[in-house]
């Protein structure tokens, strides 16, 4: 049956009339839960004084709605997307999905809009026409600000789908889907959380627990999914992640800038998102190393060579060394110290935990020296006394108190201080680090067994630089490595918390004298409030979130772990990750195709076996939402040479417009006019001009916020309108990775690729 495009038009317009008459209600709705969340907080931020733990709640109140007020303000775009009508008649009507919950008390809390995250919602993501799950019709709503704009509906009916043919991808709401991946590229990623497709919509909902590992080529919407998986797990599983949060790892800051907005859109601001650079406190790592330098230190064999440059800081004296104390002269013997040394290494405590037994040993060996040389002084300057009957003529001149007195002094003795700090230093990662990368000695003895000359040349750099990212892996082991003595901090603790027992004891005894007063039948404070709970609440640091908490604390594991790029991470950074989550509850996605980094992997077994064995479980994306079909097929090309199996991802669309290809001797000559020409092409979206590293310099382009000038690295995960890759031949040649990196800059492209060639390239004929 045919419908005039006139009639069609006037049963769509009173479909929207009818949307839009339920999309006011549900913001009026938002507003009403906002005024309630803003009143709260008002009320709780007019409340002053009162105890310290009457404050303690009134701080944690505050955030919980502060926290609500956030993810209230953050729905309001697009607060509802989505409609399901269902087969069954008896059901109560259609179900609205949007980006939170809203429910009507006055009728027993009925839905008016379901999260997208609830299971209810679910078949939006899955329901076909093969399988409908009860749906008889799935409605995308399109609103801008608060008015609906469109509709695009889908009859799960088989034989309609049949008609369509296009579907041997599966999508859902192909109509909404195509609108949303056509729209200009800002420089921003946003949310797809109204066209998540069904294969994405398994993983983003899978379980909490374990290793799962996502697989898919470029623009299958791995960084989207990881994302939206990061909400899903937060709505989940609650309780459980409330309390140690979750961490979201991606490449570099400009993609952590890339990705930043998506989060708090769909209501999460909860959530880490950092580098493993970012990753120990204190340290920022603002240089960069040399490639073959980032390649060695994400080797694993940084671990031996960390243990060794250690185990080295324990030095032995030479022979015939002395110290100067007060009085006298004592000897190191070297004999002594390493009895004294295998002692303390036999604790196997991190370095700076056995310190204490070696410094103990040390100063109980001089004590007695000095001890033994003050008697033999004392008696050599005595004449000959006979002694009486019942004293022992061998006893010690010095009785043990005086021994105790001597070590006391030997350890306050600035001399003996240096010497034990020559033999066996208190270190922090940080000089550890330090001290071996700027000693070609040091590092000779510590990693010559693992590290070429060359090798260790590489590391070797300036004392006073900036920390590289691949620093901190480093610092992260040597922190394992050398532990920290905080005896100091401890006492300093315990002293605080008993004055905060004995303040709370006080405050419970005035509190209970007024108790006296009341009825004796009441429960007294004392009775539910002990005073060492109470004194424990005044600490909780309710003041801080989760998150602020975590990246304060490098010993802080999280409850669940998200690694975008993840093939990108060395050997090094897969250890300073897996102890940020014992627990190993983990997504990780990435494309080992796409490897850049020489210390990357190029295959998740090798990556995960030592932390997991083979316990993970792979889940793959295959359809590509970003490439047209038209660069995809020329991408391909370098795809086969770097693994001729691998599977291309289908391009969910295709443009018309083939990839262009020119040739300059100059490639800089001639680009700031195809730059204009592409500006214009993607009227008003993004352009990004890719080069090797070696020509950035050279090209006549000065960024801003729709062109970016860039080598291929740092636009890992990103994503333009127009890409322009300038010498493509150069860009293989410099690294090992190269073609890797040609096919990440080949597979950027939102609309048009361009190629400009140096020569009689072809890098290798790719295409
Ligand atoms: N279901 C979807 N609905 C709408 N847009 C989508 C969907 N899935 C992915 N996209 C869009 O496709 C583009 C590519 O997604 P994303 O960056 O997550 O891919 P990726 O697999 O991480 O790519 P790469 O490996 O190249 O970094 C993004 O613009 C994303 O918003």
């Amino acid at each position: 049956m045919s419908v005039s495009p006139n009639r069609a038009n006037t049963e769509t317009e009173t479909e929207i009339a009818i949307e839009q008459e339920y999309v006011c209600a549900l913001y009026d709705k938002l507003d009403t839960e906002r005024e309630v969340a803003q009143r709260r907080l008002t009320d709780t931020l007019r409340q002053s004084g009162g105890l310290p733990q009457a404050r303690t709640e009134r701080d944690a109140s505050a955030r919980l709605h502060s926290e609500r007020l956030a993810q209230l303000g953050a729905v309001e775009q697009g607060l509802c997307f989505g409609r399901l009508d269902f087969l069954d008649p008896d059901r109560d009507g259609p179900a609205y999905i949007g980006r939170l919950g809203l429910f009507d008390e006055g009728d027993d809390y009925r839905p008016l809009l379901l999260d997208w995250r609830a299971p209810a919602s679910r078949p939006f993501y899955l329901a076909t026409a093969a399988s409908p799950d009860g749906v008889r019709r799935r409605r995308h709503i399109r609103t801008l600000t608060r008015k609906v704009v469109g509709i695009d509906d889908e009859v799960l009916d088989l034989t309609e789908a049949e008609d369509r043919g296009r579907s041997e991808l599966g999508l859902a709401g192909e109509a909404a889907l195509m609108a949303a991946l056509t729209k200009r590229r800002t420089g921003e990623m946003g949310d797809i959380v109204s066209t998540i497709q069904a294969e994405q919509d398994r993983i983003i909902r899978d379980g909490l627990n374990g290793v799962l590992v996502v697989q898919g080529g470029p623009g299958t919407g791995k960084t989207a999914v990881a994302l939206h998986r990061a909400a899903f797990l937060l709505y989940t599983y609650r309780e459980q992640l409330d309390r140690r949060g979750v961490l979201v790892i991606g490449p570099n800051d400009t993609f952590l800038r890339y990705i930043g907005q998506v989060l708090p859109s769909l209501g999460e601001t909860g959530v880490v998102l950092t580098t493993v650079g970012g990753l120990f406190p204190g340290v920022e790592p603002t240089s960069a190393d040399s490639r073959l330098a980032a390649e060695v230190k994400g080797r694993i064999t940084m671990v031996d060579v960390l243990t060794q440059a250690v185990a080295d800081r324990q030095v032995l004296p030479e022979p015939g060394t002395q110290v100067e104390v007060e009085r006298d002269t004592l000897d190191l013997d070297p004999e002594v110290c390493a009895r004294i040394r295998d002692r303390a290494r036999a604790t196997r405590r991190p370095h700076n935990l056995a310190r204490p037994v070696f410094v103990d040993g040390l100063l109980d060996a001089l004590a007695e020296q000095a001890a033994l040389k003050l008697e033999s002084s004392v008696l050599d300057g005595l004449p000959d006394i006979p002694v009486s009957g019942d004293e022992d003529p061998d006893a010690p001149v010095l009785d043990p108190g005086d021994v105790a007195e001597i070590r006391a002094e030997l350890a306050a003795d600035p001399n003996v201080r240096a010497a034990i700090d020559a033999l066996w230093p208190a270190l922090t990662p940080q000089r550890a680090l330090a001290d071996l990368l700027s000693s070609p000695e040091r590092l000779h003895s510590a990693a010559a067994r693992w590290l070429t000359a060359e090798e260790r040349a590489a590391l070797v750099r300036e004392r006073g630089r900036a920390w590289t990212p691949a620093d901190v892996p480093l610092l992260d082991e040597l922190a394992e490595l050398l532990g920290e003595d905080d005896r100091q901090k401890q006492a300093t603790r315990a002293r605080r918390e008993r004055e905060q027992r004995a303040y709370a004891e006080g405050v419970l005894h005035i509190m209970d004298q007024d108790d006296e007063l009341a009825d004796e039948e009441i429960l007294r404070v004392g009775d539910i409030l002990d005073a060492e709970l109470f004194a424990e609440r005044q600490q909780r640091r309710s003041e801080l979130t989760v998150a602020q908490r975590a990246v304060r604390d490098r010993k802080w594991t999280f409850g669940h772990v998200i690694v975008d790029e993840a093939q990108e991470l060395s050997a090094m950074d897969w250890r300073t990750l897996m102890r940020r989550c014992p627990s190993r509850s983990m997504t990780l996605v990435g494309d080992v195709a796409q490897t850049g980094s020489a210390a990357g992997s190029t295959s998740w077994s090798q990556a995960l076996s030592p932390y997991v064995e083979d316990r993970f479980r792979v889940a793959e994306l295959t359809v590509n939402y970003r490439t047209p079909a038209e660069i995809m097929d020329f991408a391909a090309g370098v795809l086969h040479k770097v693994d001729s199996d691998a599977e291309v991802p289908v391009s969910v669309r295709s443009t018309g417009v083939e990839p262009w290809h020119r040739t300059e001797a100059d490639p800089a000559a001639g680009l700031r006019s195809i730059v204009d020409r592409e500006l214009a092409e993607v009227d008003g979206g993004t352009v990004a001009v890719l080069s090797p590293a070696g020509r950035l310099g050279e090209l006549p382009l000065t960024p801003d916020e729709r062109l970016t000038v860039s080598t291929v690295e740092r636009v890992k995960g990103l994503e333009f309108d127009a890409v322009v890759v300038v010498a493509p031949d150069e860009i293989v040649a410099e690294s090992p990775q190269g073609l890797n990196d040609l096919y990440v800059a080949l597979t950027r492209a939102t609309q048009r690729l361009g190629v400009v060639h140096t020569g009689a390239d072809e890098f290798g004929g790719a295409g």
